[in-house]
């Protein structure tokens, strides 16, 4: 789904109202409706819920909520801007039907007390929405300094109150949500770690938004379970081993044998043919007997005309001069793209004349510090990506920067943002699990960008289906690659 700009958002709003013949009013209604699906199913009976609305649309969508809670019996409040003189009409709209039925329950911002802050259980915050710009004004940072205070459940609409979809700002005095209720259309600044703490968990609210054919934005897409299914390819009946490639994974080190091995058992569970581990003789044992499927070839013995394969090099590999003559070796001769992690991006960083030899369609997989040794330190997750772009369209790459929310980042510009994955996979060992996926992907003939798409989404799938049984912090990398069968046999039902 695209990530979309305000302007974008409006225009999308209209766009959908004249295809489904609807109204703007409707479509409010819509998703304040939605919401209050959302926090009826969640709130324990008797719980006492306050609206806190500004005067925009955002504020609309909270007076809806508030008037089916109240009309659902409810204990609920309402507060509003006393100065009422920039209402949007839609607000008007929905304020006169809540007065209509329910006056005695809408308040003043200024009778939001300290003492009313202590006895609530869940606070809405709709004061700002997609429409706020610039710095906090009009009265809205004491009201929101104070619902910050209360120790009920904090809830937004949209967007926590006083970030805006895309602009850089000052976090300074905006609400600080648990949850954020997003309506119907992802915004850039709820998918970046800078902000996260303000946005808490986000809740994706379906409100039947749709996107006119040949929509596009600079800001790039999501990647969801709907865009993984246009890209998997189900397997027939009548296939063998050798319609599924060869996978070859390259690194390993005495230390660190085990970086290696999780990536070739990872690739072993992703579907390639064949899975080769490429390593030192040293790693020959501990490969042979924990991954027994894999061929194992020593790397001195790794024929020049084994480049005519698909690469996936780093993991534990050391960034010694043999490592070095290696990757140069490769990146020189492979006939394919390659997928680029690790110690092979810190050979890279350390000898930046490599960029230039790197494959077309290569795959780069940078955590934020293996990026920064490659292309500078960086002062946020906007500035690395703003990099990656560059890079990607210069060297024709694709440049994975992992994280919470992974973007996949591809030399036509696009960015995709993947949206699976937990904080299971925040342990050493993760990596060198994605690069076994994406490398054996890219051996079945996925296009590079989908097997990156793809690779990442399955891998942060896999996080989270293992954790249900396993607990966040008990899953190691190991599981990850258990998981892969869950994820795979979900694919195989969608
Ligand atoms: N798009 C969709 O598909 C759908 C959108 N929907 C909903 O619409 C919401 C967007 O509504 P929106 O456009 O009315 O903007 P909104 O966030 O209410 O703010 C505007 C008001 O805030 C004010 N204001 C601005 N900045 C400020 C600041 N820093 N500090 C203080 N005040 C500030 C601004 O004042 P002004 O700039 O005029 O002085 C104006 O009064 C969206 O988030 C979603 O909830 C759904 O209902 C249906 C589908
Ligand atoms: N909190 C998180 N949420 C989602 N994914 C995460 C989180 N933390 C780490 N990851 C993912 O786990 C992987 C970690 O990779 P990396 O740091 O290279 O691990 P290692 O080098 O130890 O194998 C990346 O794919 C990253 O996106
Ligand atoms: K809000």
């Amino acid at each position: 789904m695209w990530i979309l700009s305000y302007q974008q958002l409006l225009d999308v709003e209209q766009f959908t109202a004249s295809q489904q013949s609807t109204t703007l009013s409707q479509l409010m209604e819509r998703a304040g409706r939605a919401c209050f699906e959302v926090l009826l199913r969640n709130i324990q009976p008797g719980c006492r819920v306050h609206v806190f609305c500004g005067s925009g649309n955002n504020g609309g969508d909270g007076l809806v909520v508030a008037r089916h809670l109240l009309e659902n019996e409810v204990p609920c409040f309402v507060y509003l801007n006393a100065d009422r003189t920039h209402c949007s009409d839609l607000f008007e709209e929905q304020l006169s039907l809540i007065q209509m039925d329910f006056p005695k329950f809408i308040m003043k911002w200024e009778d939001f007390t300290s003492e009313i802050t202590n006895s609530c259980d869940i606070l809405v915050d709709a004061l700002l929405g997609a429409g706020c710009t610039g710095p906090l004004r009009s009265g809205l940072q004491e009201i929101i300094f104070l619902m910050n205070q209360s120790q009920g459940i904090k809830v937004s609409l949209d967007l926590p109150s006083g970030l805006s979809v895309d602009a850089h700002m000052s976090v300074e005095g905006i609400f600080k949500a648990e949850y954020t209720l997003v309506l119907g259309a992802w915004k850039r600044n709820l998918l970046h770690p800078e902000y996260a703490e303000y946005c808490g968990t986000l809740i994706f609210v379906p409100i039947g938004l749709e996107f006119p054919e040949g929509l596009r934005s600079i800001y790039g897409c999501t990647v969801d379970t709907e865009s993984v299914r246009s890209i998997y390819r189900s397997r027939s009946n009548f296939s063998h081993k050798g319609d599924y490639g060869k996978s070859f994974l390259i690194g390993g080190s005495l230390s660190m044998c085990g970086a290696l091995l999780l990536a070739v058992r990872a690739s072993l569970r992703s579907g390639s043919g064949y899975t080769y581990a490429v390593g030192p003789d040293e790693c020959r044992v501990v490969l042979q007997t924990a991954a027994p499927e894999a061929i194992f070839l020593d790397k001195d013995d790794f024929e020049a005309d084994q480049v005519h394969q698909v690469f996936g090099i780093g993991p534990g590999m050391g960034t010694g001069a043999e490592s070095l003559a290696l990757l140069r070796h490769l990146l020189q001769n492979s006939c394919f793209p390659v997928v680029l992690d690790a110690d092979a991006l810190n050979l890279i960083g350390q000898n930046r004349e490599l960029m230039e030899l790197i494959p077309p369609m290569s795959i780069l997989t940078p955590h934020p510090k293996e990026f920064d040794r490659l292309f500078g330190l960086h002062a946020s997750s906007f500035a690395r990506l703003d990099t990656a772009l560059q890079i990607a369209k210069k060297n024709k790459i694709i440049v994975v920067v992992k994280g919470h929310r992974t973007q996949i980042v591809c030399p036509d510009g696009n960015i995709y943002y993947n949206l699976s994955g937990n904080a299971a996979l925040a342990k050493a060992g993760s990596g060198d699990v994605l690069t076994g996926v994406i490398t054996s992907l890219m051996a079945q003939n996925y296009d590079p960008i989908q097997a990156a798409v793809l690779g990442v989404w399955i891998h942060g799938r896999s996080a989270e289906l293992v954790s249900l049984t396993k607990g966040i912090e008990s899953v190691v990398a190991s599981d990850i690659i258990e998981g892969l069968c869950l994820v795979y046999s979900e694919l195989n039902a969608l």
